[in-house]
């Protein structure tokens, strides 16, 4: 039987632990976890995210302030944003939501974030920490993060002796999930574009990350039987009920879920889980500002 992994869920229980966290630290410290959002433009698909976290944040029992500038912001203006919440007390955490406009460097403005505040995990302090496995001071960016844990409640076990296949070589995604699975003793394979038939090598694994951002590439009969599935991809396709857009993943879902052990859903898969880690590396932050040794999650 194949198990489908419930990602709501299991973000539902992490945003829960991260609540009684955040309120244990203003109990005995006084520090209020506090998470800013920055978001350029008008994308009306990464508006929809920015409210998402910013609702978590209220359940979760953040300060949370949201920053919406225009399309047309300067990268000067941005880096002095960036600056000013970098000395903001209040603030243990900041994302700037990707993509920004092209006269924008994206690079830069992640280089900026102090890396404490980072709880992206794209700033250089932290994807060197990860990848050199000093996990306990790192950030790890949430997709990846999230992605593990769903891997972790999956199968119950150390991956030593397990193959993992990540489809994908994104900063975002891709490499810090391999380095992840690396860090957990499974045999890491990243796969791309270029690499030479991927069917057969996607048959190989055990468990199989998928985080290409094509919608459905990968088909059922790629999938070794039984192995757990994680599908990164959230693709947004037009047509769907009512002339309504529908969500896919990267993974052909009906096909898939024949052959896997355990898969995640799209949607109610791996993106909730982005949102609750975001919430836990925030707390983990303000926990660590304040001197405490941080919760685990
Ligand atoms: N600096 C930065 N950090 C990010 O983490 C980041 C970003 N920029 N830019 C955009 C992407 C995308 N992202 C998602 C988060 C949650 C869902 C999510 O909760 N998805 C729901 C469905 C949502 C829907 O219906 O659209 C689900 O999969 O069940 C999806 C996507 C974070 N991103």
């Amino acid at each position: 039987m194949t198990t489908v992994i419930d990602g709501k869920a299991v973000a539902a229980d992490v945003v829960t632990k991260v609540r009684i966290a955040a309120e244990k630290l203003i109990a005995e410290t006084g520090v209020v976890p506090g998470i800013a959002v920055v978001i350029v433009g008008h994308d009306p698909a990464s508006q929809v995210y920015v409210a998402s976290k910013g609702k978590k944040a209220k359940e979760c029992g953040f300060h949370s302030v949201e920053h919406a500038l225009p399309s047309d912001t300067s990268e000067a203006d941005l880096v002095a944003l960036v600056q000013k919440l970098n000395a903001d007390p209040k603030i243990h955490g900041i994302l700037v939501q990707l993509p920004l406009p092209d006269h924008i460097d994206a690079g830069k403005i992640i280089q900026t974030i102090s890396a404490d505040k980072d709880v992206d995990g794209f700033h250089f302090t932290n994807v060197g920490k990860l990848g050199t496995g000093e996990l306990d001071t790192a950030f790890v960016p949430c997709t990846p993060a999230g992605s593990m844990l769903l891997i972790e409640r999956a199968l119950g076990r150390d991956l030593s002796g397990l193959n993992a296949v990540v489809v994908g070589r994104s900063n975002i995604v891709g490499k810090p999930m391999a380095n992840l699975l690396l860090n957990a003793n499974a045999t890491v394979t990243v796969a791309h574009s270029r690499t030479k038939d991927l069917p057969a090598l996607c048959r190989s694994a055990d468990i199989l990350v998928a985080a290409v951002g094509r919608p459905e590439m990968i088909k059922g009969d790629w999938v070794k039987p039984g192995a757990t599935v994680i599908d990164v991809g959230i693709n947004r396709l037009e047509g769907g009920l009512n002339g309504k857009s529908k969500l896919v993943g990267d993974v052909d879902y009906g096909s898939a879920a024949e052959q896997a052990g355990a898969i995640t859903p799209v949607p109610g898969g791996v993106g909730p889980m982005t949102i609750a880690l975001l919430m836990a590396n925030t707390v983990v932050s303000a926990f660590r500002s304040a001197g405490q040794s941080a919760p685990r999650f």
